[in-house]
Parts: structure tokens; C-alpha cells; sequence
């Protein structure tokens, strides 16, 4: 799909991530592929996954463009490290490959250039997850189709909140023409509404929909606060 096709596609919708952690027992293929089938049953326009084994399984059972990402680690880099893992997840059939674009040295030595144009090359698009205006500005310039708010949060030096990070959405809509995602601790239908306010063209909620593990988590941790 052209990056015009899908930017058209997702304007002002709800992208839902079906992931689940190492260790989780929602971490199974068949089960995430089943969490993608009750996202579009609920009116989802896209599927974010983790995994090119588990990006082709949900790439053959919905009728969605995928947004694939190859998680490695869980510090420093490592969504979709490098331009071989951006490559595997093309591969896998991803319309669009989500990676790491700030402003982090890449294992391999790559720039988050050179993996946008081999993954143009391969056929599909990019996203670029950021966690500062300054690396959506960058990533944009470097020809992302895309541009998420995913590791606001995440990156030492950038705001710890519990709710989204409207903020960012607000200053990156302002600042670039390609579409801007919101992503992260998006946790109900009103803070999703919000970020389409702020100017995000479309919005990625995983969590609050599909990891039964951390929603239960935060319902005994309500329950035995003081
Ligand atoms: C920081 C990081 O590694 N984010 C990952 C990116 O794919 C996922 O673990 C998140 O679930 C996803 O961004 C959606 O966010 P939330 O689950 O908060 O709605």
C-alpha cells in the first residue's frame, strides 16, 4: 500500500497493539493472532505486532495493513535494532515496520537513514518511534512515513507519566508534515479522543486493550493501596 493509501486508511483511527511480554501467557501466536481478530471485529484499523513469526501469522488472518517491530532486549535500542530485523519484518509482510528513531547509537552501527531507505527498498514504510520532538523532526526529515510518540516515557530524560504523552503529540503535529501517531499508556477512549485533538492523525492503544496480565496487575494494586 502507498504511504498516500495508508495515511488515508488510518486518518483520525485506532491502531491495536497485540503484544505480550517474555514470560506472559498471552505470548503465543495463535493467541495474538486471535487478540487481532477481536480488534477488528471492534472496528480496529490497523494491527502493531512484535515478532516476524507473529507479524506473518496476523499479516495471513486479518484483512488489516500490519505495523510490524522486532523487539531485541528490552534496554537502550531495541525495537527493531537494526536493519536486518527491519528487513525480517518486511519480509514477514508488514505494511509498515516500526523502529527506533531517536538519537541512540544502533548496534549495527546503522543511521535510522539507511534503515528508512532498505526498508522503502524492500517495499514498505516506516515508523519512526521517538521519544522527543527533536528526534520526530529528525526521523521525518530522514523520510519516515511516520512518526509515534511510542518512546516518550522510555528514554532517560524524558517525562515518566502514567497517561500518554499529549504534549509531544501537540508539538510534533505542529512542527512536521508527515502523520503524527500517539502511542504509550493511552488508557481510555477519552485520552485517544484528546490526542486526535492535539493534532495525532492516528492513535495506538496495546494495553488497555490486549494484556489482561497488566490490567489485572493494576486493578490488585488499586485495591491494596492504603
Ligand atoms: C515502550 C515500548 O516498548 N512500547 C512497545 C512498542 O511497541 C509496546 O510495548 C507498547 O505496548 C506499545 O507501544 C503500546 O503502548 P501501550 O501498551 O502503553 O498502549
Amino acid at each position: 500500500m502507498s504511504a498516500q493509501d495508508l495515511t488515508a486508511t488510518l486518518r483520525g483511527r485506532l491502531i491495536v497493539s497485540c503484544q505480550a511480554p517474555p514470560g506472559d501467557p498471552m505470548r503465543d501466536t495463535a493467541t495474538l493472532v486471535r487478540l487481532a481478530r477481536s480488534a477488528v471485529a471492534g472496528g480496529g484499523a490497523a494491527i502493531r505486532a512484535n515478532e516476524p513469526a507473529v507479524v506473518a501469522a496476523i499479516s495471513a488472518a486479518v484483512d488489516l495493513p500490519v505495523i510490524g517491530l522486532w523487539k531485541d532486549g528490552d534496554t537502550g535500542v531495541y525495537i527493531t535494532p537494526t536493519v536486518r530485523h527491519a528487513l525480517a519484518v518486511a519480509e514477514a509482510g508488514a505494511a509498515v515496520v516500526a523502529a527506533d528513531a531517536t538519537d541512540r547509537p544502533r548496534p549495527d552501527g546503522s543511521t535510522f537513514a539507511e534503515l528508512v531507505s532498505a526498508v522503502h527498498t524492500a517495499g514498505a514504510l516506516v515508523m519512526a518511534d521517538v521519544s522527543t520532538l527533536a528526534e520526530g523532526v529528525t526521523a521525518a526529515a530522514q523520510g519516515a512515513d511516520f512518526v509515534s510518540t511510542t518512546l516518550s516515557g522510555y528514554v532517560p530524560g524524558t517525562p515518566e507519566q502514567t497517561g500518554p504523552d499529549l504534549d509531544l503529540v501537540t508539538s510534533l503535529a505542529a512542527a512536521i508534515d508527515v502523520p503524527v501517531v500517539a502511542e504509550g499508556r493511552i488508557n481510555s477512549p477519552a485520552e485517544a479522543a484528546e490526542a486526535l485533538a492535539r493534532g495525532a492523525h492516528s492513535v495506538v492503544v496495546g494495553t488497555a486493550i490486549t494484556a489482561p496480565t497488566a490490567l489485572t496487575a493494576r486493578f490488585v494494586a488499586g485495591l491494596t493501596r492504603p
